[in-house]
């Protein structure tokens, strides 16, 4: 069954949120010029308010390696997810200061984007609009032939997340926009979409 990431947890009440909806992973977003930002300290605290089956992940845009490794370090986060220009390089680097998981995020225009995600070392490759957040979907039918399992994100909603599920299949579907209502996440887009999802 496809898994469920929900992106972008500022606030308590989402915490209950997804502890009623049991999504597989919940995102925090480290890089300082999202709306959705938050504090390594403030991730600490909505994580601690999380059903420990919940896996956290977070989301960096070029980050030192050394502060990612920290916060999986500090058990903040289950998963590092790179957003950014990370290369091949910074994964290397990241490798030697921790055994976190790594997502990869790559931003999808043309065909050699999903060539380049193919070939990332990463353990899990996210297959994105853009940079991040906005809401917006990129051309699905560059993924007909994609070997390797993805996140899908950009631009999921509850209306369009059930017909992406029956006709790509992807590992995971990662939402962040999509579930808010005037900027907040909201409870019953929450609910719709993680239903329609299962439902598959
Ligand atoms: O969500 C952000 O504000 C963000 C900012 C900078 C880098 C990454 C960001 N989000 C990463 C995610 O994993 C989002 O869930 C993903 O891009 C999908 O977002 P959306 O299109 O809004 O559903």
């Amino acid at each position: 069954m496809t898994k469920v990431k929900i992106c972008g947890l500022t606030r308590e009440c989402e915490t209950e949120y997804m502890n009623r909806w049991h999504p597989d992973f919940c995102g925090f977003i480290f890089a300082g010029n999202s709306r959705r930002y938050v504090s390594r300290e403030r991730a600490a605290v909505l994580k601690a308010l999380l059903s420990p089956e919940i896996r956290t992940v977070g989301v960096f845009v070029n980050a030192r390696p050394e502060a990612a490794a920290a916060c999986a370090g500090e058990g903040i986060i289950d998963l590092i997810q790179l957003h950014g220009q990370e290369d091949e390089g910074y994964l290397k680097a990241l490798r030697e200061l921790t055994d976190c998981p790594v997502i990869q995020a790559f931003s999808v225009k043309e065909a050699e984007d999903i060539r380049r995600a193919e070939e990332s070392s990463a353990d899990y490759i996210l297959l994105d609009h853009g940079a991040g957040g906005t809401g917006k979907c990129f051309n699905w039918k560059l993924l007909s032939g994609l070997k390797r399992p993805y996140f899908l994100a950009g631009g999921l909603t509850p209306a369009n997340v059930e017909r992406a599920v029956r006709l790509y299949r992807p590992y995971a579907v990662d939402i962040s926009s999509g579930v808010e209502t005037d900027g907040v996440k909201d409870p019953i887009k929450i609910e719709t979409c993680i239903r329609r999802i299962k439902d598959v």
